[in-house]
C-alpha cells in the first residue's frame, strides 16, 4: 500500500518499476543484495543546490559542473566505495567498476545521457601519499543519489540496495519520499556582492626556495637530464571562519564558466575544490578528446595589449617547445595503446585572468580499451609532470615540500557504457574548515625564468583566492 502520492513533476511507470523491483529481489540470494539503479527525469533543478542540501559530512560527495558546456552532476553518498593504497589503482578501480555493475540491475525511464549508474573516482597525483593527506591515492563510489542537469533537462538517479527479504512497498515508499524531497528543493538566491572574509595568507615553502628549484631544474635540463618538469607551490590561507564550500563553488562556476569547477568530498571533513581548464579525457560513444595544454601567460587590461600578449605566446619557442612535449607525450602514449590519434589545429585557450596554448587531441577508442586505462597511461602528462616522466617525477618529490595530493591528478566519471569524463584538478584547494591550502604550478623547460614562472604561479594562485574569500 502506497502512502505517498506519486509527485506529477516526474514520469515514471509505477507498474513497470515495481515488476522491475520484484524481478530484481529474485537475483538476491539468502545474504546477498543486490543495487537496482533506478533513473528519471526531472523539473530542472540546480545540483549544486542539491549538494547543498543532501551532503553529510560523514558520506562521500561529488560535483562535477561545466557552465559553457550546460553541463551539472552531483554524487551524494554511497552505495558502494572503494578506497585504496598502491601502485595498481587504476587496474583495481576498473575492476570494482566492472564488478559493481555485475550486481546491478538498472531501469531507466528518462533515457538521458546521464541516466543510470556513473561510478566518480579520484586519484592522488603519486600512488603513494603521505600518512596525513586526508585522501587516499583513490576513490571510486556509485552514488546513493545523483543529480544531474544538461541543458534544461535534469535526470536523477537513484542507486540504492535491495535484498531477498526487502518489502518493496515499503522501499517505494522512501523512495517516493527521497525524491519529494529532492525535487522541493529550493533554488538558492543569487548571491549578491562577495561577502569579504578576514584571512591571512603564507608560503608554504619560501618563494626563494621555489625560484632556486627553477634553477636547479633548468640545469638538469641544459645538461638534457630532463626536457621539462613542472613545479608546483602551494599557498595555506587561514580565515576568520569555515569556509562556506556551495558559495565558493558558486563563484567559481560564476568566475571560469568555461573551465570544469569540482568539488570531492572525502567523507571526513575535507573537500577538494578547483576549476580546471584542462580536460584529461572526455569519451563519448567511444569518441575520445584530449587536451594538450601547455604554455602560459597572463591576458592583457585591453584588447589590444590582449592581442600583443597572445601574439608573444604564440611565437614564443620556448612556450611552442613547452608546449610540444605535452603533445608528443598524449600521441605516444596513445599510439602504445593502439590508439591513432588525431590533432585539432593549435588554439589559444583564453581564461578569465590567463591564457594558454591548447592543442585539442580525439580519436576513436577502440572496444577493448577501458578509460581508465587511457587514464593510467596519460598521467601525469607533461603538462603537470615532465619529460622524462620518471625522473621528472623524482624531482617533483625532491623539491616540493608539501604533498601534492590530488593536485594536478585526475578527478571524475565512468559511467556503465564506457563514457567518461576526467579533468586534471589543477587551480584547486584542499579546504578544511576555516583552512585552505592552494596550489599551482608552472613548466619549467629550456629559457625558464625564475621571476617569471613565480609571476605565473601567482597569477593562477589569486584566481583561486578570489574565489574563496
Ligand atoms: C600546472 C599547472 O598548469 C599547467 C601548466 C601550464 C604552463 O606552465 O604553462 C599551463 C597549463 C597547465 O598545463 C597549474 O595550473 O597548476
Amino acid at each position: 500500500m502506497l502512502l505517498l502520492p506519486r509527485p506529477a513533476n516526474y514520469h515514471l511507470n509505477c507498474q513497470k518499476l515495481y515488476q522491475f523491483l520484484v524481478a530484481s529481489q529474485k537475483n538476491c540470494d539468502r545474504n546477498c543484495s543486490q543495487i537496482v539503479s533506478i533513473s528519471l527525469e526531472i523539473d530542472s533543478i540546480d545540483p549544486l543546490a542539491l549538494l547543498e542540501k543532501l551532503a553529510r559530512p560523514h558520506q562521500l560527495n561529488f560535483y562535477f559542473e561545466n557552465k559553457s558546456k550546460g553541463e551539472a552532476i552531483a554524487a551524494i553518498d554511497a552505495v558502494a566505495q572503494l578506497q585504496l593504497a598502491g601502485a595498481n589503482r587504476f587496474h583495481l578501480t576498473q575492476k570494482f567498476i566492472r564488478s559493481c555493475l555485475k550486481e546491478t540491475d538498472i531501469f531507466d525511464s528518462s533515457n538521458h545521457t546521464f541516466a543510470k549508474p556513473y561510478f566518480f573516482c579520484s586519484f592522488s597525483f603519486f600512488s603513494e601519499a603521505t600518512a596525513d593527506y586526508p585522501f587516499p591515492v583513490a576513490t571510486v563510489f556509485l552514488p546513493r543519489w545523483q543529480i544531474a542537469r544538461q541543458g534544461d533537462r535534469c535526470v536523477l538517479v537513484a542507486n540504492l540496495s535491495i535484498e531477498a527479504d526487502t518489502n518493496i512497498d515499503v522501499f517505494i515508499q522512501q523512495l517516493w519520499r527521497k525524491i519529494h524531497e529532492i525535487t522541493s528543493i529550493e533554488q538558492p538566491e543569487n548571491e549578491g556582492n562577495h561577502f569579504q572574509r578576514e584571512f591571512s595568507q603564507v608560503d608554504v615553502s619560501s618563494i626563494d626556495r621555489f625560484k632556486q628549484a627553477v634553477i636547479d631544474c633548468s640545469e638538469l635540463i641544459y645538461e638534457q637530464q630532463l626536457s621539462k618538469v613542472v613545479l608546483a607551490h602551494a599557498i595555506d590561507v587561514q580565515a576568520n571562519t569555515n569556509f562556506n564550500l556551495f558559495k565558493c563553488l558558486n563563484r567559481l562556476r560564476q568566475m571560469h564558466p568555461d573551465c570544469y569547477v569540482f568539488s570531492t568530498h572525502n567523507g571526513k571533513g575535507q573537500n577538494f575544490i578547483g576549476a580546471s581548464p584542462e580536460r584529461l579525457i572526455s569519451i563519448r560513444d567511444r569518441q575520445l578528446f584530449t587536451d594538450a595544454l601547455a604554455g602560459s601567460i597572463s591576458r592583457g587590461k585591453t584588447t589590444a595589449e590582449d592581442t600583443v600578449l597572445a601574439n608573444q605566446l604564440l611565437q614564443s619557442e620556448k612556450e611552442r617547445h613547452e608546449h610540444r612535449v605535452v603533445i608528443d607525450f598524449i600521441t605516444q602514449s596513445l599510439q602504445e595503446l593502439g590508439i591513432a590519434p588525431q590533432l585539432l589545429s593549435p588554439r589559444l585557450r583564453r581564461l578569465a585572468n590567463i591564457q594558454h596554448l591548447w592543442t585539442p587531441i580525439q580519436a576513436k577508442v577502440p572496444i577493448d580499451v577501458h578509460p581508465l586505462e587511457i587514464v593510467a597511461a596519460l598521467h601525469p602528462t607533461p603538462a603537470v609532470g615532465g619529460v622524462s616522466r620518471q625522473l621528472a617525477c623524482k624531482k617533483i618529490r625532491t623539491y616540493e615540500k608539501f604533498e601534492r595530493g590530488l593536485y594536478a591528478a585526475p578527478l571524475g566519471w565512468v559511467n556503465h557504457q564506457g563514457d567518461s569524463e576526467f579533468i586534471v584538478g589543477i587551480r584547486s584547494a584542499l579546504i578544511d574548515g576555516d583552512r585552505a591550502r592552494l596550489y599551482a604550478g608552472a613548466g619549467i623547460v629550456a629559457g625558464s625564468n625564475p621571476d617569471r614562472e613565480i609571476a605565473e604561479v601567482r597569477l593562477k594562485l589569486q584566481a583561486l583566492l578570489k574565489a574563496l574569500i
